[in-house]
């Protein structure tokens, strides 16, 4: 028995127009995709309707955090998966920050057992560059690529010394992996929970630099180019880091990088209060740096658009704005966010948000997915473009609720997730 998805609307790249089609799934893969006319031949197979609405291949964050081990209270693989599909999001990649960091062998087999057991979506690991992300000794890269870690990263803190960094690029490099990079110089300031901007200077805080960011991406584009690495760039934040991207791609150097949904829509002078759920690293910047990390995106110097969905507690988010964690939430608001703002505004093409999300983070890391065609696993997000709903933190299948985006009136909010032929997330 297979399973038919019915009179769903399939992006046609060519024309960006959405064109009705039926897909048939047959153990896991798509199997046939079947002209609106033609009568498919239904019986004895499991029918899903998706009548006028719209089936994207599933989305895809290479950043995202899901606490475990050590941090269950703020998310674990289970509850991040579950968020991640409710998402519409069938490939994650996870962050190794986690307590222990996923540093070694025995902890990244612990992250993909708990994955292949309790996760409802594809969960592909990142291991540490350095030692409990220290900084001080390389990873045992061979192995852990060996046990199946994608790429390299400390996110949560940048790599400080130069010398640790090219070493650690050498040797990715040889081994054809990606470094994948928190840009954070601590010697400038580090830890001011805002960007140095208006609302530091109204509230009288210290504020993160831009330079702080920037001075890395500069370092880590001339050691790249040095090494030979493939090189990624987290969560671009500042104008300078988009300039420095820029010119190392016209220079081809091995550089991708990525933005997150809040980077692209709100600025430090959005933020409300003093309310931690505003703050995140990188801080929201000032609107000039909105406006290059948009520009940025729609000229490819940015490749894709990820979520680093980051889950705290309630009761960490309470704490006064300097003390309480960086991040927020985003697996399930990304989609929406940026369909609502960028493509019902007109600004984006519907297949332009869609490849920035599927098909541009698969190009990047060697990914087979990403795609909706003959052969390929059936990774499905059925999308309704029409529903307006307001975000709801209290609706989220994450633990977290940290969103700056509560009461924000969206369309285009996934109803159905399929991961290899089979519904996992449905409203
Ligand atoms: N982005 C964040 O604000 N926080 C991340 C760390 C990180 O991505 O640097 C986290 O682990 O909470
Ligand atoms: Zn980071
Ligand atoms: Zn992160």
């Amino acid at each position: 028995m297979g399973t038919w998805i019915l009179n769903g609307k399939l992006l046609n790249e060519k024309n960006n127009e959405l064109e009705t089609r039926h897909i048939y799934i047959e153990q896991g893969k798509i199997n046939q995709i079947v002209e609106d006319g033609v009568q498919p031949q239904t019986d004895g197979h499991e029918c899903i309707d998706a009548e006028g609405k719209l089936v994207s291949a599933g989305f895809i964050d290479m950043h995202v955090h899901f606490r475990e081990p050590g941090y269950e209270y703020k998310e674990t693989i289970a509850t991040g998966t579950k968020s991640a599909a409710k998402g519409g999001f069938t490939t994650v990649a996870c962050m190794p920050n986690t307590r222990p960091i996923v540093d070694d062998v025995e902890t990244l087999q612990f992250v993909l057992d708990k994955a292949e057991t309790e996760g409802i979506v594809r969960v592909l690991p990142y291991a540490a560059i350095t030692e409990n992300e220290l900084g001080r000794d390389l990873t045992d890269f061979e192995a852990l690529k060996n046990k199946g870690a994608i790429g390299f990263t400390d996110d949560g803190v940048g790599v400080q010394s130069a010398q640790m960094m090219k070493d650690a690029m050498y040797k990715a490099a040889a081994m054809n992996m990606p470094v994948i990079a928190h840009c954070e110089d601590n010697t400038l300031v580090v830890g001011a929970a805002v960007t140095d901007g208006a609302f530091a200077k109204k509230h009288g805080l210290k504020g993160i630099p831009n330079e702080s960011e920037a001075i890395h991406v500069g370092r880590d584009i001339l050691l790249a180019e040095a090494t030979g690495v493939h090189y990624h760039v987290c969560h671009v934040s500042t104008e300078q880091s988009v300039r420095l991207i820029r010119q190392a791609k016209e220079l081809g150097i091995k550089v991708t990088a990525e933005v997150c949904p809040h980077h692209l829509l709100l600025s430090d002078e959005d933020i409300p209060a003093l309310d931690a759920n505003w703050k995140m690293n990188p801080p929201l910047r000032t609107p000039k740096d909105v406006e290059a990390m948009i520009e940025a995106i729609e000229d490819g110097t940015i490749d894709m658009i990820v979520t680093d969905h980051a889950p705290h507690s309630e009761e960490e988010k309470a704490q006064e704005l300097q003390r309480a964690p960086f991040g927020i939430v985003g697996l399930e608001t990304a989609f929406p966010l940026l369909y609502t703002k960028f493509v019902k505004t007109g600004k984006w093409t519907l297949s332009f948000l869609i490849q920035k999300m599927t098909e541009k983070p698969a190009d990047v890391f060697n990914l087979d997915a990403g795609k909706i065609k003959i052969g390929a696993e059936a990774d499905l997000t059925i999308v309704d473009l029409e529903v307006s709903q307001a975000v709801d933190p209290s609706t989220f299948l994450s633990k977290g609720r940290n969103t700056p985006f509560t009461g924000w009136e969206l369309q285009g909010w996934p109803v159905k997730t399929l991961v290899a032929g089979k519904v996992v997330w449905s409203n």
